[in-house]
């Protein structure tokens, strides 16, 4: 499962949960990018954090695990990149990849889409306030599956933290303590982890 995980929450977590279930697979990895080619002109979180709590929040689950391949490729995320690299040789793997209805809608417009379409099997989950449909001409390759709604978003997140409301319960509770110890979301600059540190001293 591809995201920004700006932060990770728990419509992410149940989307993950329900698709492995639904598909009885093995492994979920969770693969933060780097700079996802539509979001160019917002300002992301500094990719360590972002890869940091995605590893929190998935650190109980023997089957989950977080992949560094597109924060280390660095530059553009496009998924044609980060399924050669995961599983480019791999011939006993079955690859899956996870999007939300949002996400789906465009997967057209993905660098080599035909490709990336044909590498893994894509999984569209339910999500509130968007439909979830499979793009025309591309049926074959596309399931949907219905997950528990949870109307969360990074965006609603982020917003929150910056006017003071309460994030408990929408994110793992060690998120919210990763938000709190870094500063992060609150329209000054976040903090290194020697500044977090000091600040937690006194
Ligand atoms: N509440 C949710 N339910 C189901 N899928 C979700 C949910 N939130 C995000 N997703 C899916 O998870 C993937 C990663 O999402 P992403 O990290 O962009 O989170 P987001 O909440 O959409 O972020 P933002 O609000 O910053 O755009 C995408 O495929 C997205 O559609
Ligand atoms: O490959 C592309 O062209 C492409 C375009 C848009 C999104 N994606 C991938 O879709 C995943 C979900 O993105 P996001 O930002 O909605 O979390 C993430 O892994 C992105 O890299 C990929």
């Amino acid at each position: 499962m591809g995201g920004t995980f700006d932060p990770i929450h728990h419509g992410h977590l149940v989307a993950a949960s329900g698709v492995q279930s639904a598909f009885d697979l093995d492994e979920v990895i969770f693969v933060p990018t780097a700079a996802q080619p539509f979001k160019n002109g917002r300002t992301v979180t500094p990719a360590e954090h972002r890869y940091l709590m995605t590893v929190i929040a998935t650190a109980s689950n023997p089957s989950f695990s977080v992949s560094r391949v597109d924060i280390d490729r660095g530059g553009t995320t496009y998924t044609i990149d980060t399924l050669t690299d995961l599983f480019g040789d791999r011939t006993d793997v079955e690859a899956f990849f996870i999007t939300g209805a949002d996400a789906l809608r465009r997967i057209l417009d993905w660098k080599d889409a035909e490709k990336v379409l044909e590498m893994a099997h894509f999984v569209g989950v339910t999500r509130p306030g968007h439909t979830l449909e499979v793009p025309e001409g591309v049926a074959q390759r596309v399931s949907l599956v219905e997950v528990p709604a949870m109307a969360i978003s990074s965006t609603d997140c982020r917003e929150r933290v910056a006017h003071g409301d309460p994030v408990w319960y929408l994110v793992p509770d060690g998120v919210v303590q990763y938000i709190m110890k870094y500063r992060l979301y609150k329209n000054s600059p976040s903090l290194t982890a020697t500044e977090a540190s000091f600040s937690l001293l006194n």
